[in-house]
């Protein structure tokens, strides 16, 4: 641990998953961010309080939970230290959080927040973990790779996850609850003294082009809809042809979006997706209307739309009209009930990264 006192940034941005066809499987990173500023005190200086104190602003701070113990950021670099041998946070640790990132509305703000996590125990820890290593801890968290993955290492990215043997598996099939309990308030410094390792070699990433002109405007519906209750709504099986129509559009998506002139005509028909967007409708009032309604003929210089993660926020991929392409959604979405706000953001190549203000 830190013998002085230490003063460091973390930067996470935001991702948007799926982008249509690719569920579970690619994702973008987006130019809003989730920072920590953390101190560490000099130990001499530090108080004899072993908690945190944590103050939050932005996004979700009339939600998030303040006490280290029960903040989803703070619990996996707890998780973190504590798989690497330290067992508490240093004293008078203190952490403020800046968040841009809306709460449940499909833009990674959960996967921000445990890579956050992650590269905060991994600094707090000095234990200068792989990029490859802190994906398999995020992995135990968050366990579909697009969002955490494209949090990291930022860009235009496609994972997999690792087929494991059964021992690995029965690792990585921990429930939740285990990997990340809430630690009570009275834990002593035993208290989950064993936290199950994550296995080695979880997820796989390459990293695709992307065409610089493109950018990303993300319609933003005022309500929340968490990802759990998205993915229950998802079938366990599929047909061949919703899988063959799929495979076949995001093998050209992931090659369309680096190309310069972007060209709309095949990327918009290859951001379909009959794999999750038809089962979340019901979930999200306006969404087949936006996504059919606004199209490149009816708005030139847009390339595709498509759900947003698991929603409820569109996420239109464009070159211009990004006005008129908001506007217009916003339009459908209030003729259905639903009000929307609208940010024009940027792909940003740089991924995750802690800046040293020592
Ligand atoms: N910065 C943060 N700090 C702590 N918890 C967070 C943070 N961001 C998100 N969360 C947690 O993640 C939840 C949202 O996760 P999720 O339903 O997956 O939606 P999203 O699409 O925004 O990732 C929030 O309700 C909150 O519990
Ligand atoms: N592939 C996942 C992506 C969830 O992204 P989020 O930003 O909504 O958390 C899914 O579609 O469920």
């Amino acid at each position: 641990m830190a013998s002085r006192p230490q003063s460091f940034k973390i930067h996470v941005p935001a991702t948007s998953a799926n982008i249509g066809p690719g569920f579970d499987v690619v994702g973008l990173s987006l130019s809003l961010y989730l920072t920590l500023t953390v101190t560490v005190p000099d130990p001499s200086a530090a108080s004899s309080s072993e908690r945190p104190s944590i103050s939050y602003t932005g996004e979700g701070a009339e939600e998030v939970p303040l006490d280290a113990y029960k903040n989803l950021t703070t619990r996996v670099a707890l998780y973190v230290l504590r798989c690497n041998g330290v067992l508490s946070f240093p004293s008078g640790l203190t952490i403020h959080a800046h968040n841009e990132i809306p709460f449940g509305r499909g833009l990674g703000s959960s996967g921000a927040a445990v890579i956050a996590g992650v590269l905060l125990g991994d600094t707090l820890g000095h234990f200068g973990l792989s990029r490859e290593r802190m994906l398999d801890f995020a992995l135990m968290v968050e366990r579909h790779p697009d969002n955490v993955t494209a949090a990291l290492v930022g860009g235009f990215v496609g994972s997999y996850l690792r087929e494991l043997d059964p021992s690995a598996t029965q690792a990585a099939s921990v429930p939740l609850s285990e990997v990340l309990p809430e630690y009570p308030p009275d834990a002593g410094p035993d208290w989950g003294r064993d936290p199950p390792l994550p296995p080695t070699g979880i997820g796989h990433y390459v990293r695709f082009g992307w065409a610089k002109e493109i950018r990303a405007i993300a319609i933003i519906p005022r309500f929340e809809l968490s990802t759990a209750k998205a993915r229950e709504v998802l079938p366990q099986s599929y047909s061949r042809k919703d899988l063959v129509f799929n495979m076949q559009r995001l093998a050209v998506l992931t090659t369309a979006l680096s190309r310069s002139p972007p060209d709309p005509d095949l990327i918009y028909e290859a951001m379909k997706d009959r794999v999750h967007q038809p089962y979340r409708r019901g979930l999200i009032p306006g969404l087949p209307e936006v996504t059919s309604l606004i199209t490149p003929d009816s708005h030139p210089g847009l390339l595709g739309i498509c759900l947003s993660g698991a929603g409820p926020t569109i996420l239109a991929l464009a070159i211009g009209s990004f006005e008129a392409i908001a506007e217009d959604a916003r339009k459908i979405f209030r003729e259905k009930g639903v009000e929307v706000d609208w940010l024009v953001l940027d792909v940003v190549s740089e991924g995750s990264y802690v800046e040293d203000r020592s």
